[in-house]
């Protein structure tokens, strides 16, 4: 059949409840990808999370707030911790697990990496400086969201690297948390020289995977050094687009 484009989901933001948004650099980069960008507003209506899954063809999660350490993670919160947000932690976790349990090729990116881990088992650095020995490497970065400031090492053969073709990089990063015990069924794929995890996939899926850094930042600038990871997901939700209509 004609494919149309396929629709990629946003987990949305909601501005402190007043809201629903998304930063434009995810929406230009789904576009630039081939996709068509759908914003995806919270919601604890499990019918209307079923519609909406119903109607894309591949899920991004996006940046954003800490995730609650006690309620996800079973941690207490540490005074560095930063601002949570739990009606986004519920919804972008339902999120998640549906698009796993539905075959929905799912990106998380750097929140949406962590709410990934966290929803399949995982735990969380909820403040690296005062958490990680050795942490020795800028995580949130003081430089223009299209511009690399650490760099990291990824894993041959792993889908970041199929996806840009490169084993060493530099990448932005806007972040102080970072993931801890990796979800049982989920791989390391890239860290930086600390040791902090910058990108993982599930071990038995090629479409389930997430980075702790902003590709997006680069794509809206046009650079497109991290196109592939978008686009990979667009080839992915194509192929989920057909499946659909089989
Ligand atoms: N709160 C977490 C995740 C940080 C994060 O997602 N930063 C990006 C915010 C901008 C955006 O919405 O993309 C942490 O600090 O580790």
């Amino acid at each position: 059949q004609d494919l149309q484009k396929p629709i990629i989901g946003l987990s949305s933001t909601s501005g402190g409840g007043t809201s629903t948004s998304v930063p434009l650099t995810y929406v230009q980069a789904v576009i630039r990808a081939g996709g068509v960008p759908m914003i995806l507003p919270i919601t604890h209506d499990h019918e209307l999370l079923k519609r909406m899954l119903d109607n894309i063809d591949a899920l991004i999660l996006t940046g954003g707030e800490d995730v609650d350490p006690l309620k996800w993670y079973g941690e207490e919160p540490l005074p560095a911790l930063g601002g949570i947000a739990p009606r986004r932690d519920s919804f972008d976790v339902a999120l998640a697990r549906l698009a796993v349990e539905r075959n929905i090729p799912l990106l998380g990116i750097c929140r949406g990496h962590q709410v990934i881990n966290v929803a399949f088992g995982g735990t969380l650095y909820q403040d690296i400086p005062s958490q990680v020995k050795d942490a020795r490497v800028k995580h949130r970065q003081n430089a223009a969201a299209n511009y690399g400031t650490h760099s990291i090492r990824i894993e041959q053969n792993s889908l970041l690297h199929q996806q840009i073709g490169t084993q060493h990089i530099a990448v932005n990063s806007f972040h102080h948390q970072a993931v801890k015990d990796v979800a049982p069924g989920f791989k390391v794929t890239a860290t930086s020289v600390d040791g902090v995890v910058e990108a993982m996939e599930k071990t038995d899926s090629d479409q389930v995977y997430s980075v702790q850094f902003h590709p997006e930042g680069f794509i809206a600038n046009d650079i497109n050094t991290f196109l592939g990871i978008f686009e990979y997901l667009v080839k992915k939700a194509e192929q989920h687009e057909r499946k659909k209509k089989q």
